[in-house]
């Protein structure tokens, strides 16, 4: 069985599968601190509790976090005695190699991202992911990571917009039903909910304008349901994006090394 593992700065999510059969899925808070045997003991506790018989032989991680792959790796080498698949790293191929600046480490969430939603939709896409940062990933027509947008996340904005005020609380986010908020909480509320659908409509109005063909939105990540709420950009909405682009970079490269 495979386990994949989308480490994002907030929260890693491992999830497990048999081919293409979708086993389960496990989260965890992010934290480079966690040693391999924490991580051995939750899951084993998991698969216990839900009576599973799961024996991992292939691993495939993408961290978005490079301190906490080494844990990993050796989580991988230790309990399911096999070399882990690392997104981005020179041995994990990809199906189209990104187009940016030389140099650039894309963030390795996009580039799963983009290897799903093309398999997904095909070319022409922008991914939203609500994750940390709220991030969009433009794919081009054949497939290629070709850039996007980074902006701050949601919770990271209402984070910092109570840290940095003596009078604003810590508030979640919510979809209000006015703009005009008639207590402070409701005024912030508004201030990131419509913030954001604003961000987003914008930014993908900016990208078409400078893409040649039309393209599709799709979004992903914790938050997305709860924007979709508020526009009609998204043509979908898919919150096993990263998990499925896993899959795939994962029989990729599997596919390669028995050929
Ligand atoms: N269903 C949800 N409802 C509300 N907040 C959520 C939900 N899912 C995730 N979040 C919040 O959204 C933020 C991003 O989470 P996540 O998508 O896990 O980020 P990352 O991939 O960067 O770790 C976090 O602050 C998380 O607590
Ligand atoms: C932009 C990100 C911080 C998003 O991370 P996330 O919100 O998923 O935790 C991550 O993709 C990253 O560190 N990227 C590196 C820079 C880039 O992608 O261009
Ligand atoms: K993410």
């Amino acid at each position: 069985m495979l386990m994949a593992v989308d480490c994002g700065n907030t929260n890693t999510v491992f999830s497990i599968w048999n081919g293409a059969e979708f086993i389960a899925t496990w989260r965890c808070s992010t934290d480079h601190k966690r040693t391999a045997d924490e991580y051995y003991v939750w899951l084993t506790t998991l698969m216990t509790l839900h009576k599973m018989d799961v024996h991992i032989s292939e691993v495939i991680i993408s961290s978005t976090v490079p301190r906490v792959v080494f844990n990993l790796r050796v989580l991988t080498d230790r309990y399911f005695s096999c070399r882990p698949l690392v997104v981005g790293k020179p041995d994990c191929a990809l199906p189209v190699a990104p187009r940016v600046d030389m140099g650039t480490t894309v963030g390795s969430d996009r580039l799963v991202n983009t290897v799903s939603g093309f398999d997904r939709h095909g070319g022409d896409l922008i991914l939203v992911d609500f994750g940390t940062a709220t991030t969009f990933d433009v794919v081009d027509q054949d497939g290629a990571y070709i850039g996007g947008v980074i902006a701050p996340g949601v919770n990271l904005s209402l984070a910092a917009l109570s840290s940095a005020t003596a009078a604003l609380p810590h508030v979640d986010v919510t979809h209000p039903a006015q703009t005009i908020g008639k207590n402070t909480v409701a005024c912030m509320q508004s201030g990131v909910y419509w913030g954001y659908i604003g961000l987003v409509e914008g930014i993908c109005r900016q990208i078409r304008a400078e893409h040649i063909r039309p393209m599709k939105v799709i979004a992903t990540g914790g938050l997305a349901p709860l924007f979709q709420q508020g526009t009609e950009i998204f043509d979908a909405i898919e919150d096993d994006l990263t998990m499925h682009g896993l899959v795939l970079i994962n029989e990729l490269n599997k596919d390669r090394d028995t050929a």
